[in-house]
C-alpha cells in the first residue's frame, strides 16, 4: 500500500514517519502530556535530586514495607553492616601499614601488623557475607514490590468512573504508570545500592578527614565530572522516554495485533502481515535512530567527563606527593589516604550514580503517585441514598449528554430527552445507528452522569443514589459485551462475583439462553476454557458467544435487564426461544430494556420509546405506534424493513416474516 501520508500538500515532509501518519492519523511523538513531566525534568538537578531523595527513599521503604517487613530489614541490616565492615576494614588496613613502614626489623614489624591483618580478613569475610545476604534479600523483594504497586494503582482505576477509563490523558497517565510499577522495583536495588554507597562513602570520608582535611574536598572534585555525566546523561534518557512513549506504545500494538489469535483469520486472508511487519519495522527503525543518538551523547558525555577525572586525579595525586614532599603526611598514612581516596570515589560514583538512577526511576514512580491522585479524584463516589426497593417507574427528565472529550462544538448524544421506563414491563429502545440507544442505557445504569436534566427513580434523582447499590440492579448483555479468556463456567459466574458460584443457578441461566446445548458440545463441557492460544483452549461461534453473554446477565439476576440488541448472532430459532425467555421474565416482575432494530421482535414489548438523533421522537405501544401511519418514525422504520424482507421474497433468518408482524399489528 503506498500513500502520500508524511507529506504535506506542498510537498514537504511532514513531523513524524510516514507510517505514523498512514496508520495512526498524525505524529506519535510531541506527547501532549509531556508538559506535565516537564517540571520534574527541568528539575532534575543535584540540588533537586539531593532535597527529594529523602522522600524518594521514605516511600520506596513503606512499599517494602508493605511488601515483606522482614526482607526490608535483612536488607537494611545487611548494607549497614556491609559499611561498618568497610570502614573497620580502612582502619585496619592503616594498622597494617604504619606496623609494616615502622622502624625496627622486618620479623619484629610483620609480627606486629598480624592482629590487624586478622581484622581486615575478618571485616572482608563478614562484609561479604553481609552482601550475599543483601543480594538474597532485595531478589525477594523486588518482585513483591512491584506487585504491590501494581495493586495499588489497579485496586484504584477499577474504581474510577467509565468516562476517566475512556479519557486519552488519564490513558497515557495509566501507561507510564504501568512503566513506574516496574520503576519500583528496580528502586529497591538502587535504594539498597545508595545506602550501601552511602555507608562505604561515609567510611572513607571519616578516614579521609583524619588522615588530613584537604583529602576529601580533593575527593570530591575527583568525583564531579562523572556526577554531570550521569545527571546529563538520565535527564536526556527520561525526557526521550517522554516523548516517544505514544511511539513506542503503537510499536507494541502493531507486534501485539500480529500474534493475538483474534485478527489471526483477517491478518491471513486479507494479507495484511506483511504491511503491518513493514511498518512495525519502520516504526522501530525510528525509534532506533533516537535511542543511537542517545548512545552518541552519552557516550560524548562520558568522553568529557573522563577527561575531567583524569584532570582531577592528577590533582589529588600532587597534592598528596605535595604533603609528603613537605614531611606533613608520613609514607604509611600516604599509602592509607591512597586507598581511602580509591574506595571513597569509588563509592561516592557509586553514590551518585546510583541516586541520579534512583531519581529517574522516581520520575516514573511520581507518575505512578499521580495515576493513584488523578484515579482517587475520579473514582465513583462511595455511598448515597439507598436505591428505592420497588420503584414503581424511572423517569428522565430534559436528560442532554455530550460525551466527555467531544470535539468543541461536539453534537450531544442526547438531548432534552424525557421519557418514562415503568418497572416489571418490557421497554423497547429504538432508532437508527447513532440515535443514542446505547448512551440512553448507560446512564440508566449510572455509568455516566447527564449535563443537564435527571434521571430519577420514583422521583429521587439517580446522582442522590448509592451508585453502588444501582449498579447492582442491573443486568447488562451490551452489543460488546466483554468474551472472557476464562471456563466455560466462569464466563457465566462473572455474571455475579459477589456471591459464592452457585452450580445450579449457572446451568438454570445456561438453559434459559439456549446455552446448555454449547456447552454439551465442549470438549471438557463447563470447564473447557474459551481462548485459543492456551493449553485445551478452544473457541466457540458468535452466536454462541451471545448465549453464554444471555446467560451470565440471567446468573447475574438483577432487577434490570437491559439487552443491547442481544440476538444479532442468534439462528431463528434460538432468537424466537430468547425473545419468548425475555417475554416470560417480564411476567416474573423484572424490567427488560430492550434494544433492538429487529422491529418486529417489539411487538410485544409494553412500551416503545423512538430516538432520533439523541433526541425522543415517539412514544407508546406497537400498535399506537403503527396506527400513526407513514407520518410515524417507527411506522416508516418498520415499513422499510417488510419492503426490504419482502423484496427479498422471505424473512431474513432470524426474523419473523414483517407480513405476520404486520398482520398482528
Ligand atoms: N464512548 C463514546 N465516546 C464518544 N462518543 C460516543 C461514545 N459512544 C457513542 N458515542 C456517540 O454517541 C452517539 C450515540 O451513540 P449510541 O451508541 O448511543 O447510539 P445507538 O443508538 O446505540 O447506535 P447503534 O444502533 O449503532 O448501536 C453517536 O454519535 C456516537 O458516535
Amino acid at each position: 500500500m503506498s500513500g502520500r501520508a508524511g507529506i504535506k500538500e506542498d510537498g514537504t515532509k511532514e513531523e513524524g514517519s510516514p507510517s505514523e501518519h498512514l496508520l495512526f492519523g498524525g505524529p506519535l511523538l510531541h506527547d501532549t502530556g509531556w508538559n506535565t513531566h516537564e517540571d520534574a525534568y527541568l528539575e532534575m538537578s543535584l540540588w533537586a535530586m539531593a532535597r527529594s531523595l529523602p522522600r524518594l527513599v521514605a516511600s520506596t521503604i513503606r512499599l517494602a514495607h508493605r511488601a515483606d517487613r522482614r526482607a526490608l530489614w535483612a536488607v537494611g541490616c545487611a548494607e549497614v553492616l556491609h559499611g561498618v565492615t568497610q570502614a573497620v576494614g580502612l582502619v585496619a588496613v592503616n594498622h597494617v601499614l604504619a606496623a609494616v613502614l615502622a622502624a625496627g626489623p622486618l620479623a619484629g614489624r610483620l609480627h606486629a601488623a598480624v592482629p590487624a591483618l586478622i581484622w581486615v580478613a575478618v571485616t572482608s569475610l563478614v562484609g561479604a557475607l553481609a552482601m550475599s545476604a543483601s543480594t538474597a534479600g532485595t531478589g525477594s523483594l523486588e518482585p513483591k514490590v512491584e506487585r504491590v504497586a501494581t495493586e495499588t494503582y489497579l485496586e484504584r482505576v477499577i474504581r474510577v468512573e467509565l468516562e476517566a477509563i475512556e479519557d486519552e490523558e488519564f490513558h497515557r497517565l495509566l501507561d507510564s504508570a504501568q512503566y513506574g510499577a516496574s520503576g519500583a522495583r528496580r528502586m529497591i536495588r538502587y535504594c539498597t545500592a545508595v545506602i550501601g554507597a552511602l555507608v562505604s562513602f561515609a567510611a572513607a570520608a571519616g578516614v579521609l578527614t583524619v588522615l588530613h582535611p584537604v583529602l576529601l574536598p580533593l575527593l570530591l572534585l575527583m568525583t564531579l565530572p562523572r556526577s554531570w555525566a550521569a545527571l546529563r546523561n538520565s535527564r536526556t534518557r527520561y525526557a526521550s522516554f517522554q516523548r516517544w512513549a505514544q511511539h513506542a506504545r503503537a510499536g507494541r500494538l502493531l507486534s501485539q495485533t500480529l500474534i493475538r489469535t483474534d485478527p489471526a483469520p483477517e491478518i491471513r486472508v486479507h494479507d495484511v502481515g506483511p504491511f503491518l511487519l513493514t511498518h512495525f519495522r519502520k516504526m522501530s527503525e525510528s525509534a532506533e535512530e533516537e535511542q543511537t543518538r542517545l548512545a552518541r551523547s552519552a557516550a560524548r558525555t562520558r568522553l568529557i567527563a573522563s577527561a575531567l577525572t583524569g584532570v582531577a586525579t592528577l590533582v589529588t595525586y600532587l597534592a598528596l606527593g605535595g604533603l609528603l614532599l613537605t614531611g606533613v603526611m608520613a609514607l604509611s598514612v600516604a599509602g592509607t589516604a591512597v586507598l581511602a581516596t580509591r574506595s571513597g570515589a569509588a563509592s561516592l560514583t557509586t553514590l551518585i550514580l546510583q541516586v541520579n538512577s534512583l531519581y529517574e526511576e522516581a520520575c516514573y514512580v511520581m507518575d505512578l503517585e499521580r495515576l493513584c491522585g488523578e484515579a482517587t479524584k475520579r473514582a465513583i463516589p462511595v455511598g448515597g441514598l439507598p436505591v428505592p426497593a420497588r420503584p414503581k417507574a424511572i423517569h428522565f427528565e430534559d436528560v442532554t449528554f455530550t460525551y466527555p472529550g467531544s470535539a468543541e462544538g461536539g453534537r450531544p448524544a442526547l438531548k432534552g430527552v424525557t421519557l418514562g421506563i415503568p418497572t416489571g414491563k418490557i421497554v423497547a429502545l429504538v432508532g437508527e445507528n447513532g440515535s443514542g440507544k446505547t448512551t440512553l442505557v448507560k446512564l440508566l445504569a449510572g455509568l455516566y452522569r447527564p449535563d443537564g436534566g435527571s434521571v430519577r427513580w420514583d422521583g429521587v434523582d439517580a446522582g442522590a443514589l448509592d451508585r453502588a447499590q444501582l449498579f447492582s440492579r442491573f443486568a447488562m448483555v451490551s452489543q460488546d459485551f466483554h468474551r472472557w479468556p476464562l471456563t466455560a463456567r466462569m464466563n457465566v459466574a462473572i455474571g455475579r462475583t459477589d456471591r459464592p458460584l452457585d452450580e445450579e443457578r449457572i446451568e438454570a441461566a445456561a438453559r434459559y439462553a439456549g446455552a446448555d446445548e454449547v456447552i454439551e458440545e465442549l470438549p471438557r463441557g463447563w470447564n473447557t476454557l474459551l481462548s485459543r492460544g492456551y493449553k485445551g483452549g478452544h473457541q466457540i461461534s458468535g452466536g454462541q458467544w451471545q448465549k453464554m453473554g444471555i446467560a451470565r446477565a440471567r446468573y447475574r439476576d438483577a432487577d434490570i435487564l437491559i439487552v443491547d440488541e442481544p440476538t444479532s448472532a442468534l439462528d431463528a430459532r434460538a432468537e424466537l426461544d430468547v425473545f419468548e425467555q425475555i417475554r416470560r421474565l417480564a411476567e416474573t416482575g423484572q424490567t427488560i430494556l430492550l434494544i433492538t432494530h429487529r422491529l418486529a421482535s417489539v411487538r410485544h414489548a409494553d412500551l416503545i420509546h423512538v430516538l432520533e438523533k439523541g433526541s425522543l421522537r415517539e412514544s407508546g405501544t406497537f400498535e399506537e405506534l403503527m396506527d400513526r401511519g407513514p407520518a410515524g418514525i417507527f411506522h416508516s422504520l418498520y415499513e422499510l424493513q417488510r419492503k426490504q424482507f419482502t423484496d427479498d421474497g422471505a424473512a431474513v433468518p432470524g426474523r419473523r416474516r414483517p407480513t405476520d408482524a404486520a398482520q398482528g399489528a
